[in-house]
């Protein structure tokens, strides 16, 4: 077919727009009977629920511009159809390679660099010459490729984020832009949004305050959105509230490229970060605002805010709350118990911000459905933070830190005294602060309980709590171990012991989807917990050994989270969206999720 009527076109020797008028008619009639033109400002194909999948891709572009625009870019994988329709024949190498080929090379590409930052480099100029391809090797290869372009190396990425970069991907709003939002919303070239991820840069991972570099983290977490979730790539945006930055060594590299003054703070923060949200919400109504990196002090503020008022959740504090609570649920079938018993638990957990806290709220909306009071939960819990145990005296609590004080136990008490008194079931570490969990407070956790649950949660690696061989060791190879950033399998005394990574990025990418394609108008606390047995059940089922199945399987497991996310919200009456009766609601969330291919591209 392809050769007929590539000698048709070399015959008639003209440019794409004066086809012959009869090929043209034939070549359209091909597409029209199973295409409804929904494009976008840039002629690209919406893809609303009750619309069916596009099986073409449309386009404005002609000839370089095809090649420029990362959405439309094939390389060298375009057809001789597209070659010439579109204007390129030429602008490309002869040979029409195939899909396959071409991840094949990126992925040797990749191998043959050994710095993982220029792993990175590599990959993110990928994502912005040609997308599909990108998200086909991420996806093909999720587990070799997802620590490049997320937790632990992108954390790397965002400390150097000033040296590596090399073209703006997402929006910067700075202190600079008070009073210009609502216009400057309309720069974004794209006229639908789904997912916004959003960042002010003031706890990035364990790393502090990283300011306007922070912005790779919103731009890593939109990747596996895309990748997991099957979000729409030309649908989600990337942003960074630069208020300016305390960190002094950023400020005075004259390469930095955020405002290098100190963080506005106080009404003033605030009133920025609301003129945002309204912007955002006058040009996108239906667009999920992920809050990430948000430092403990206004984290929770600015969810209590927004949560009702907007389509809206803060990562650190509910996504990761959920993902830890599936772990502590799978860790109890591991250990032959059930769901109620979690109400038995003693738990520690290092680490008082917004991560440590939204972790332990959740655990604790979750005993309080199996049945304990609001207040015989929080005795299940002993926090610590960098002063120590949260004791009775301490001052200068935000009032959710201020649920978790002791009397039990005097004010700032160590690790180690905590743990030799307690005896805690599970150990949490969500601090920042890379070791915390000692050898002699791990070995005596171990004296006093069979299977010692320890999650090290913190990001990236370096600040994970322990290592994956070091619970290992320190147990005598009985810990139950789950870790916030990937850690290669453990072989300890002649056994290889699997580990399981406890990462938010199980649940947020599930989460978009439901929101996304069921229209749901409100993110609640049940969706979470929903989400969160769900990932607990699917280890049960699959992974006897593991807690979780591995990432490799996100997009079924991130399918799986958002059936359970739709189930909640259309029972509670917050989904809108009404999916075609002949389709189970799993049918239809799997019908939504985008897929990378190259779908023929053809012009307007
Ligand atoms: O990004 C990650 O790997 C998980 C996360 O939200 C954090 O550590 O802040
Ligand atoms: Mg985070």
């Amino acid at each position: 077919m392809a050769a007929t009527w590539r000698t048709t076109i070399c015959q008639s020797n003209k440019a794409p727009t004066k086809y012959p008028k009869l090929f043209f008619a034939t070549k359209l009639n091909r597409f029209s009977s199973h295409f409804i033109s929904t494009e976008d400002a840039y002629g690209r194909e919406d893809t609303t629920p009750e619309k069916p999948k596009p099986s073409v891709y449309r386009t404005r572009h002609r000839g370089m511009e095809v090649i420029q625009d990362p959405f439309t870019n094939r390389g060298a994988a375009f057809t001789w159809d597209e070659r010439e329709r579109l204007g390129i024949r030429g602008l490309v190498p002869p040979k029409v390679q195939s899909f396959d080929i071409q991840a094949e090379r990126v992925l040797s590409r990749v191998d043959a660099l050994h710095d993982p930052l220029n792993k990175y480099d590599f990959l993110v100029s990928l994502l912005d010459r040609n997308e599909t391809l990108f998200y086909r090797v991420l996806i093909d290869h999720f587990e070799k490729i997802a620590p490049i372009i997320y937790t632990p190396t992108v954390g790397l990425a965002s400390q150097k984020s000033q040296v590596i970069f090399r073209r703006p991907r997402g929006m910067y709003f700075s202190k600079y832009d008070r009073g210009c939002m609502n216009t400057m919303v309309y720069n974004w070239p794209q006229e639908q949004v789904d997912v916004i991820v959003v960042t002010d840069g003031s706890r990035i991972l364990g790393l502090g305050d990283l300011g306007a570099n922070g912005i790779q983290i919103p731009i890593g977490k939109l990747a596996l959105y895309v990748a997991g979730g099957g979000i729409d790539p030309r649908r989600v945006l990337p942003v960074v509230l630069d208020v300016g930055t305390n960190n002094e060594a950023l400020r005075k590299d004259p390469w930095y490229l955020g405002i290098a003054e100190p963080r506005i703070t106080g009404d003033e923060y605030f009133r920025f970060v609301d003129e945002f949200m309204e912007a955002v919400y006058s040009r996108w109504p239906q667009v999920m605002v992920q809050f990430e990196d948000f430092a403990n002090p206004v984290a929770y503020p600015l969810l209590e805010t927004y949560r009702d008022k907007y389509l809206c959740f803060n990562d650190d504090i509910q996504s990761t709350g959920s993902i830890a609570l599936a772990s502590i649920l799978a860790s109890l079938r591991l250990r032959g118990m059930t769901n109620r018993e979690i109400c038995k638990e003693r738990i520690v957990c290092v680490g008082a911000g917004s991560a440590g806290l939204g972790v332990c709220e959740t655990i604790i909306q979750c005993m309080e459905r199996e049945g304990l009071r609001s207040h015989q939960a929080y005795r299940q819990f002993w926090l610590l933070d960098d002063k120590g145990l949260l004791g009775r005296g301490r001052v200068g609590l935000t009032p959710t830190q201020a649920r978790f004080v002791r009397d039990d136990l005097p004010d700032g008490s160590s690790l180690e005294e905590v743990v030799r008194t307690v005896k805690p079931t599970i150990l949490l570490g969500l601090s920042g602060a890379g070791g915390a969990f000692t050898e002699a407070a791990i070995r005596e956790m171990a004296k006093h309980v069979e299977r010692p649950v320890i999650f090290p949660l913190s990001n990236p690696v370096d600040h994970a709590e322990c290592t994956a061989s070091q619970a290992i060791e320190w147990t005598g190879g009985r810990a139950i171990f789950a870790s916030g950033s990937p850690f290669d399998d453990v072989e300890y005394q002649n056994k290889i012991y699997p580990i399981t990574q406890c990462n938010n990025v199980y649940n947020f990418p599930g989460m978009g989807l439901a929101v996304t394609a069921c229209r749901i108008t409100h993110i609640t606390d049940d969706m979470f917990l929903a989400a969160a047995r769900r990932i607990s059940a699917l280890s049960a089922d699959h992974h006897k050994q593991q807690l979780f199945p591995p990432l490799s399987e996100l997009r079924n497991v991130s399918l799986q989270v958002a059936t359970a996310v739709a189930e909640v919200a259309y029972e509670d009456g917050l989904a809108t969206a009404e999916p075609p009766r002949k389709m189970t609601l799993h049918q239809y969330l799997l019908s939504r999720m985008w897929q990378p291919q190259y779908a023929p591209l053809v012009p307007f």
